[in-house]
């Protein structure tokens, strides 16, 4: 068993290959074994988190994540826990590890009732795991927003009930007020459901537990990428060898956002930062960051350059495109630059042509911007975030970052699509996303592939975010930008 961080490296299967993995696993092993082995791991988590407790609250559901919870209840009380199981189901229709599990239960003198005791220490839910079919229903609402309000840590068994697994779109809404403590411990194999969208919130720390299965050959759904090695400058490296940025954008009175992705892709390592602004009255030097050089972004010259392109860019930035993206070396397209593409066909159409003539574009579109190039709602891009980005991928010949909570990044031909597990809503604020896009700018500039740039990038930006201590005064874009590569 281990606790899953933004420096873990793992594979991520749908629900479709775990459950290939699960016949395969239990298949190998004598009936009933994988169940205790699951409750068992249950019932030691527990231990762990609330070694206090003495009343456990166990909701267990219909079907075999109920199962886990039978046993994990039939484990703790053994250990002189008070585990009171409440069931939202049938007995008589169990599955068969269940009925087992509950006859475990019942041996081992778990109390049974019909109501959450008055009071508890921890909650475990075990009522749905990766074969819910529907939104949870009845008591079962009633119970998980009682976990929800009831302050008490909650130990999810497998999948916090009522979470798509493959989605990560969950079935109610958390408030931001709840103060109640969550971690997740799920069996076989990780789920790309419990890292983006709404999965972050709804799992908490996410512990796994192979189960003792660790050999398959099921190729992965997606991927965490872990922390990427700290970035080496040889002694006799000089400024070209880190490439040039030239960030295109800053329509009158938006100058701010193309200064930040420039001071971004500076202090991430680039050897020279030029900011080609779109404002013809705008200063000729940026007295707070000197080592910007600003030029006119209608005319730079980008056929040697990685160009950050759409920070503050307006509706001024429709008539820099076709320049920008038939000759900018490498590219990242952000913010007005992707609105622009999107309602524009001519436009998509010389991105598609980039790809054709090998040079490597990155866009960076958040939930809305993603779905105008998608033609899609935003909502609908967040009910499957993984397929969005890969869309955008595949449809534009390029590495697609799609930011938010659990930020998926997605290369167009065969690599698994990466979900970042840096960052937390300290980055939600105005500027930061034009910070990310001039760290990738200089990640690109320095040679590295265009699907690595954008996955390091992003772990680092979020990894600022992550290490801002808690006392500190809120991080702010101009701040985040002058982080150093960690
Ligand atoms: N079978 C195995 O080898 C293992 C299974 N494990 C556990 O088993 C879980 C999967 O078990 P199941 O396939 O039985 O699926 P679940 O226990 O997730 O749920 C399936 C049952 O819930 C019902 N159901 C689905 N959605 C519902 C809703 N909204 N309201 C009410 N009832 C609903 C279904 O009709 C079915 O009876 C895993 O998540 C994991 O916790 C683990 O013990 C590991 C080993
Ligand atoms: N709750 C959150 N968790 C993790 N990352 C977040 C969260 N909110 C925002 N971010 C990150 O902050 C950045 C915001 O970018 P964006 O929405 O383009 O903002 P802006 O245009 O103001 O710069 C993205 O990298 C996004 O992934
Ligand atoms: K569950």
């Amino acid at each position: 068993m281990y606790r899953v961080t933004s420096a873990t490296a793992a594979d991520l299967f749908d629900i479709t290959a775990t459950r290939r993995i699960e016949r395969a696993a239990a298949a190998a092993l004598p009936a009933h074994t994988l169940m205790q082995r699951a409750g068992l791991a249950v019932a030691r988590l527990a231990m762990a988190v609330a070694p206090h407790a003495r009343t456990v609250w166990i909701a267990c559901g219909p079907g075999n994540n109920g199962g886990d919870g039978f046993e994990a209840a039939a484990q703790l009380r053994q250990r002189g826990f008070m585990p009171v199981v409440t069931f939202a189901g049938d007995a008589d229709r169990l599955p068969p590890d269940a009925k087992a599990s509950l006859q475990r239960a019942r041996d081992a003198q778990v109390i049974f009732a019909q109501e959450p005791p008055t009071d508890y220490e921890l909650t475990i839910d075990a009522l749905l795991g990766i074969g819910a079919t529907r939104p949870p229903e009845g008591v079962m609402v009633e119970w998980l927003q009682e976990m929800d309000a009831s302050g008490q840590p909650v130990l999810s068994v497998d999948v916090p009930s009522g979470l798509n697994a493959d989605t990560g779109v969950l079935s109610r809404r958390i408030s931001a007020d709840a103060r109640t403590p969550r971690v997740c411990l799920t069996f076989l194999t990780l789920k790309p459901g419990l890292f983006t969208a709404n999965g972050r919130d709804a799992a908490g720390t996410v512990w796994f537990d192979d189960l003792g299965c660790d050999k398959h050959a099921e190729p992965p759904t997606a991927r965490l990428a872990g922390r990427p090695k700290a970035p080496r400058r040889t002694h006799a490296s000089h400024k070209g060898s880190y490439g040039d940025v030239a960030v295109i954008g800053g329509a009158p009175g938006m100058a701010g956002a193309a200064l930040l992705a420039g001071s971004a892709a500076l202090h991430a390592g680039a050897g020279r930062v030029f900011v080609g602004l779109l404002d013809p009255s705008a200063a000729p030097v940026d007295t707070a960051q000197p080592e910007l050089m600003l030029r006119d972004g209608h005319t730079l010259d980008l056929s040697d350059m990685t160009a950050v392109c759409g920070c503050g860019g307006g509706t001024a930035i429709r008539a820099a495109l076709p320049r920008v993206l038939t000759t900018a070396a490498a590219l990242v397209l952000d913010a007005d630059a992707l609105n622009a593409i999107a309602a524009d066909s001519a436009l998509q159409m010389q991105l598609v042509s980039r790809a054709q003539r090998g040079q490597p574009t990155v866009i960076t579109p958040h939930p809305l911007e993603a779905a105008r190039l998608l033609g899609y709602a935003a909502s609908d891009v967040q009910a499957d975030r993984l397929a969005a980005a890969r869309q955008l991928a595949t449809r534009f010949g390029v590495v697609a970052v799609l930011k938010g909570s659990g930020t998926v990044i997605a290369a167009d031909g065969d690599a698994s699509p990466v979900i970042n597990l840096t960052g937390n809503a300290k980055l939600a604020t105005a500027g930061t996303g034009d910070v990310l896009a001039g760290m990738i700018g200089a990640a690109l500039a320095a040679k590295q592939s265009p699907f690595e740039a954008a996955c390091e990038a992003v772990w680092r930006h979020g990894h600022v975010a992550d290490t801002w201590p808690a006392d500190a005064a809120p991080l702010t874009a101009g701040t985040l930008a002058r982080q150093a590569p960690v």
